[in-house]
């Protein structure tokens, strides 16, 4: 399947919805700078999709158009059908560099993400013990986080997003610093967690075995200015235990699918070279 777009539906179950959303960034310079160009791009309720196209093309700046952080230039962007203007609810993030402040214990760190939302602080604890044990860290509440794994701080901090149930969950390369057997353990923790809770996922990675074992659909975009280029649709059955899936010959031919579709977009960056994506 060839499309232009990200078409996954329309109306009710739209969770996330981009309509022709460009976004030009002043520079000092005086040259506008466009990042993203005429991304159209739906994600229904439940479903999980991941982004995937050539080093600063501007994955980062589509998430940040939907989490509110940088406004449309041109077009529009919707999350829960409202318009984003500014940060919406119900949104919650993990990025690379994750959000775990280091003065703070396992326990505080997990509640910070009600404290922010005015949770009262014994409330907060309560369910902060709940998704420590969640994403297996029972007895670790009182550690500090230069006392945890790689892996176990990337636990605390899907805690702490997980914990104000978000309907939209943008995730940027979350597991990008992790050595492989941690991430794939924290992408099987990752779908377990998600499964059954309704939320619209938008994740960013560079791995296509990432991105093909995690989704319901991997949006390739194009060199910058991103546009989507490709959807590919991953009809792999679920549940899924990544370090098996990614060994079928069906996960095969869909990495060969994506990766045909993305090579053009990662050879015209490199021909630009690197100083003009940087
Ligand atoms: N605030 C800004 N002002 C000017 N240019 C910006 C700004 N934010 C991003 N850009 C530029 O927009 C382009 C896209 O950046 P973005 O971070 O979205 O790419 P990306 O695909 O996420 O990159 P990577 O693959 O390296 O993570 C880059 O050339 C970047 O330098």
């Amino acid at each position: 399947m060839t499309t232009s777009q990200s078409s996954a539906g329309s109306g009710a179950d739209l969770a996330i919805s981009l309509r022709d959303a460009t976004k030009t960034f002043g520079t000092k310079s005086g040259k506008p700078f466009t990042a993203i160009h005429d991304v159209t791009m739906d994600v229904r309720r439940g479903e999980f999709v991941t982004v995937v196209g050539p080093t600063g093309c501007g994955k980062s700046t589509t998430l940040s158009l939907v989490s509110g952080l940088e406004p449309a230039t041109v077009g529009t962007v919707t999350v829960d059908g409202r318009p984003v203007d500014g940060i919406p609810d119900g949104v919650g993030y993990m990025f690379q560099s994750d959000a775990i402040l280091p003065w703070k214990t396992v326990l505080d760190n997990v509640a910070l993400g009600l404290r922010y939302r005015k949770t009262p602080a014994k409330q907060a604890h309560e369910r902060a013990r709940d998704w420590i044990q969640r994403v297996g860290l029972a007895g670790f509440e009182d550690r500090y986080p230069h006392q945890l794994s790689g892996g176990m701080r990337k636990r605390v901090a899907m805690a702490q997003t997980l914990i104000t149930e978000p309907t939209v969950l943008l995730m940027d390369e979350p597991f990008g610093a992790l050595d492989v057997q941690t991430r794939e353990l924290m992408q099987d923790e990752l779908l377990r967690l998600w499964s059954g809770s309704g939320a619209a996922v938008v994740f960013v990675t560079h791995d296509l075995t990432e991105a093909i074992a995690l989704a319901d659909r991997v949006v390739v975009m194009t060199a910058g200015p991103a546009t989507v280029k490709d959807v590919v649709e991953i009809d792999l059955p679920r549940p899924r235990k990544v370090e098996e899936i990614r060994l079928t010959p069906a996960f095969t031919d869909l990495y060969r699918r994506v990766w045909d579709s993305l090579r053009e977009e990662v050879e015209i960056t490199r021909a630009r070279g690197a100083s003009n994506v940087a």
